[in-house]
């Protein structure tokens, strides 16, 4: 469980997330929406504290991350996974070198760290991509490294800040797939940032909506699964028939 509590951050004059309050059940997958610059970058940082709230608590689990030393935070990070919409793979490092990074910093041994990198690549769908370097993937293998580099030390959580804003359709629904499977099967909670409603109405289980930094609704949603694009056409031109023409 993610706990926000009279959490609020200013850039110098710009409130960009005013002083608001959401729980994030464990095991959901949550969705964040809003105009561009309603602070929903900045909320989502603020549950790993790469934002540090200006006032207010962050719990992740059982842990007050704002009361953390800096060493007990980077600790508690380990258990917190996240992606972004540029992907964020070191470029000339191959893409299990990629996701053996975060094994690295934690001190696993060699013979364990190869393991694991394996486990994960087979995990998001691309263990023959193991010796290839970022720029040979396309958009969509390159998130899904991310994603397994996000997934190497365990997290309890996920943050997707845009996860499939550079993807083209196909791709975004191979990414979604990969999401839901790891809600599925890890029972990884999911918090995702997006200004694209299908992403919402395909995987998320409670949407919380922003405006201006505020937080103006947060509700429970029945998600309708992912649609291959070629049914989601069918279905949009069905809803525009006219009767009897
Ligand atoms: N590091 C920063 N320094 C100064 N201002 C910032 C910083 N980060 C965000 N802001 C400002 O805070 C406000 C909220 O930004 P944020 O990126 O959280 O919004 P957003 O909803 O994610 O927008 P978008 O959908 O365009 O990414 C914006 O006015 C933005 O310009």
């Amino acid at each position: 469980m993610i706990e926000l509590i009279d959490i609020e951050k200013s850039f110098g004059d710009i409130k960009a997330v005013r002083p608001l309050s959401l729980t994030i059940h464990k095991g959901e997958i949550h969705g964040i929406v809003g105009t561009s610059g309603a602070g929903k970058s900045t909320l989502i940082r603020m549950m790993n504290l790469l934002e540090r709230p200006d006032k207010g608590t962050v719990r992740v689990g059982s842990q007050n991350l704002t009361s953390l030393t800096e060493r007990d935070l980077r600790k508690a990070r380990q258990r917190i996974g996240m992606i972004f919409q540029q992907f964020q793979l070191v470029l000339n490092r191959t893409v299990a070198e990629n996701v053996e990074m975060p094994l690295e910093l934690v001190g696993f041994k060699k013979s364990e760290r190869k393991k694991r990198v394996k486990e994960c690549l087979q995990f998001v769908g691309i263990a023959d991509k193991h010796d290839a370097y970022p720029a040979e993937l396309s958009g969509g293998q390159k998130q899904r490294v991310a994603i397994a580099r996000a997934l190497a030390n365990h997290p309890s959580v996920l943050l997707c800040d845009e996860p499939t804003s550079s993807l083209d359709p196909e791709t975004t629904l191979e990414v979604l797939q990969v999401l839901h499977h790891i809600k599925q099967t890890l029972g990884v909670t999911i918090v995702i940032v997006t200004h694209e409603m299908d992403v919402i109405k395909s995987i998320c289980e409670r949407v919380s909506i922003m405006k201006n930094g505020q937080l103006i609704d947060s509700f429970a949603i029945q998600p309708v699964g992912i649609i291959q694009k070629e049914d989601q056409y069918i279905e949009d031109l069905r809803k525009l028939a006219v009767v009897n023409k």
